[in-house]
C-alpha cells in the first residue's frame, strides 16, 4: 500500500523579530495537492508565516519538514543554503504579490519563462523558446508577445507571466503572496480562474496568503486563520468561512476587520 506523506509538516513554528515573535505556535500539514490560504488582518503575521515556510524568514523555533520528490523528508531548519537553493530550481515557486519582485523585467517574457529551465540543466535554445512559448499560451499571453519585456505589459499580464515562470519548472509545490491584490477587480477574477485551473491540471499544493476571503473561497480546501502571530483557527475553507467558531473569525467574515 502507499503510504502518502504530508509535503510540509508544521510543528509549533515561529519567526522572531528582535525580541518579538511575527508567528509563533504554527502547527499544520499540508498534503499533495492541497491548497491551504492563511487569512487575517494587516499585521496578524501572514507573510511572516509565509517567509518562514518559504525559508526566507529563519524559524526561530519549532520544525517543518518537507518530503522531496526523491522521497526523503528533510528538516528545512537545518538544510544548507545549496540544498535550499535545489528546492527552489525544481520543486518550489513563490508568487509575489508585485509581479516585479518575481520577474526581470528588463528580460523578455520568453527570457523570463526560459530562464529557470535554463538553471535547470536545460541548453537546446530552440527547445526552451518552444516550452517558453507553450507557457505563455498557457497563461493567456499573445504568443507574439514573446521577445518583449514585461515594462510593456499590462499589471493582469504580468502577474500571468510571473506565474508561467514559476510553474514552468512543474514546481509541487509554490508559496503565493497575495497574488491578486493590487489588480482590477475583473483581472483579478479572470487570474483567478487561471490560477484555480492550472493548481487543479498540475496537482500543486500551495499555501497562499490571502487578506481576501473571497480568494481564500475560491481556491483553498482549507484555511487558517490567524491573529496576533497565532492560527486561531483553522479547517476545510467552508467551514470556517460558513461556520466560524472562533469570536474573531466571526468579525473577520462578517467584514468588520477587512479592507
Ligand atoms: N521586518 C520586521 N521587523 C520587525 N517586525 C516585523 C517585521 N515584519 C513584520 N513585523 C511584525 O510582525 C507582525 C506580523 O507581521 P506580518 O507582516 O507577517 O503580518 P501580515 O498579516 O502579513 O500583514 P499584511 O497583511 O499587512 O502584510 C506584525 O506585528 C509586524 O509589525
Amino acid at each position: 500500500m502507499n503510504h502518502v506523506e504530508p509535503l510540509l509538516r508544521v510543528r509549533d513554528a515561529g519567526h522572531r523579530y528582535g525580541d518579538r515573535f511575527g508567528c509563533r505556535g504554527v502547527d499544520f500539514d499540508l498534503w499533495p495537492g492541497e491548497v491551504i490560504a492563511v487569512v487575517g488582518e494587516s499585521g496578524s503575521g501572514k507573510s511572516t508565516l509565509l517567509g518562514t515556510l518559504a525559508q526566507r524568514l529563519d524559524l526561530s523555533e519549532g520544525s517543518i519538514r518537507y518530503g522531496r520528490t526523491d522521497g526523503e523528508s528533510v528538516d528545512l531548519g537545518h538544510l544548507g543554503e545549496s540544498a535550499v537553493r535545489r528546492l527552489w530550481r525544481s520543486e518550489w515557486g513563490f508568487v509575489h504579490q508585485d509581479p516585479a519582485d518575481g520577474l526581470r523585467m528588463h528580460v523578455s517574457a520568453g527570457g523570463n519563462v526560459g530562464e529557470p529551465l535554463m538553471a535547470d540543466g536545460w541548453r537546446h535554445y530552440g527547445r526552451i523558446r518552444e516550452v517558453a512559448a507553450h507557457w505563455l499560451q498557457r497563461v493567456e499571453i499573445p504568443v507574439d508577445r514573446i521577445d518583449d519585456h514585461p515594462t510593456t505589459f499590462s499589471g493582469g499580464m504580468r502577474q500571468r507571466l510571473q506565474i508561467a515562470r514559476n510553474l514552468v519548472i512543474s514546481p509541487r509545490l509554490v508559496f503565493m503572496d497575495e497574488p491578486t491584490s493590487g489588480l482590477d477587480v475583473s483581472v483579478q477574477a479572470r487570474l483567478l480562474d487561471l490560477i484555480r485551473g492550472l493548481v487543479s491540471e498540475f496537482g500543486l499544493s500551495v499555501v497562499i496568503v490571502t487578506h481576501d476571503l473571497a480568494v481564500a473561497r475560491l481556491i483553498s480546501h482549507r484555511t487558517l486563520v490567524m491573529k496576533d502571530g497565532r492560527v486561531i483557527e483553522s479547517g476545510l475553507t467552508d467551514r470556517v468561512l460558513d461556520d466560524p467558531h472562533a469570536a474573531y473569525t466571526q468579525l473577520l467574515v462578517s467584514s468588520i476587520l477587512q479592507g
